[in-house]
């Protein structure tokens, strides 16, 4: 196997024997992409173990129970039928009149087990039967709700802070990473930042654009996918993205753009990247050439209101003004 692997040079060269060096090959990219790592803090560990171990409500009502990991996850271990004291018995032996159909039985003897015992608090159904008398003391309901464990607020590595203050400058990012390094996490704060920022959710639409290139993954990160954006079918042509750049609500959409945020890029085709590129290249020229039509348009206003001056009459002012028009 290992000739396989061995270069191939040529025909053998007389002489001692001497075993050429193996050539190495690199897998690893010439420009070693930034990377964002992370630390999971202890607080956020145990908030989250306290609540995988937190037991459910009913377990209060079963504290005589002696199988302590019952107690805990009582549906893991013990079957439904056991539960409940008087659902041990299957529902023929529930009701004398078990052999007659259950559509022929009286209702109010024949009904379904989750019903007939409304203390069964099955966590399929979640049931919650009404309370037919005084209902009987629970101890964990009577005081204060528990205070429920809280993921704890989102600090940013100094890594992540890093990658978050770069976009905040207008610089361009390309975040990256290993599998659980922080990336979605960055993703997040930055979001926040930029909501932040702009201060309101309808100028955080109008300046920002979170997309991702699934449905599932724009969910997650509050956005919408590249597709939608861009007014686009899920397989784009070469033609369809020329298309885009002509339509007019894309361009107005990409025209007040100030940030692109793309979850997932690396799934970005190269077409889809060169269409969006043309999207914002055009709009960016629309701007310009709005911008200079403004200016155009200030222009004209100013020649009509010298023009309205002179009409009137007031040379000294008209005169004023031709001197400023000669420094314009
Ligand atoms: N600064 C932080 N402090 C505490 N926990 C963090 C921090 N950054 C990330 N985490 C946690 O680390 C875990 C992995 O983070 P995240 O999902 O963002 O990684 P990822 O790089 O996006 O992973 P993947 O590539 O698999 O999607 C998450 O549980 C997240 O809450």
């Amino acid at each position: 196997m290992l000739a396989r692997f061995l270069p191939v040079v040529g025909p053998a060269a007389p002489g001692p024997r001497t075993r050429p060096p193996l050539r190495r090959v690199a897998f690893a990219p010439a420009v070693q992409p930034r990377r964002v790592s992370c630390h999971i803090s202890r607080a956020y560990e145990s908030a989250s173990t306290a609540q995988a171990a937190r037991p459910k409500r009913r377990s209060s009502s079963r504290q005589s129970t002696p199988d302590p990991e019952a107690e805990l996850e009582p549906s893991a271990n013990i079957p439904e039928a056991e539960l409940e004291p008087s659902a041990n018995a299957p529902e023929a032996e529930l009701e004398p009149s078990a052999n007659t159909p259950e559509t022929e039985l009286d209702p109010s003897a024949n009904t379904p087990a989750a019903e007939l015992e409304p203390s069964a608090n099955t966590p399929e159904a979640g049931l919650e039967p009404p309370a037919e008398g005084p209902a009987p003391p629970e101890p964990a309901r009577s005081g204060p709700e528990p205070a429920q464990p809280q993921a704890p607020a989102f600090t940013p590595s100094p890594e992540q802070q890093r990658a978050i203050n770069a976009v905040l400058e207008g610089r361009n990012l390309f975040l990256t990473g290993c599998a659980g390094t922080g990336k979605s996490a960055t993703f997040s704060a930055l979001r926040k930042e930029l909501v932040r920022k702009y201060g309101s959710k309808e100028e955080f639409e109008r300046r920002v654009a979170v997309v991702a290139m699934t449905g599932l993954a724009s969910t997650l990160v509050g956005g919408v996918t590249i597709h939608s954006l861009l007014k686009l079918k899920c397989l784009a042509t070469f033609e369809d993205l020329t298309n885009m750049t002509q339509n007019r609500d894309v361009i107005a959409l990409l025209y007040d753009l100030e940030t692109l945020m793309v979850d997932e890029a690396g799934m970005m085709s190269a077409e889809l990247l060169q269409g969006l590129d043309a999207g914002l290249t055009v709009a960016r020229m629309e701007k310009a050439r709005r911008h200079a039509q403004a200016n155009e348009f200030n222009e004209c206003q100013w020649k009509s209101l010298r023009t309205a001056a002179q009409s009137a009459g007031s040379a000294g002012e008209a005169e004023a003004e031709d001197e400023l028009w000669a420094e314009k």
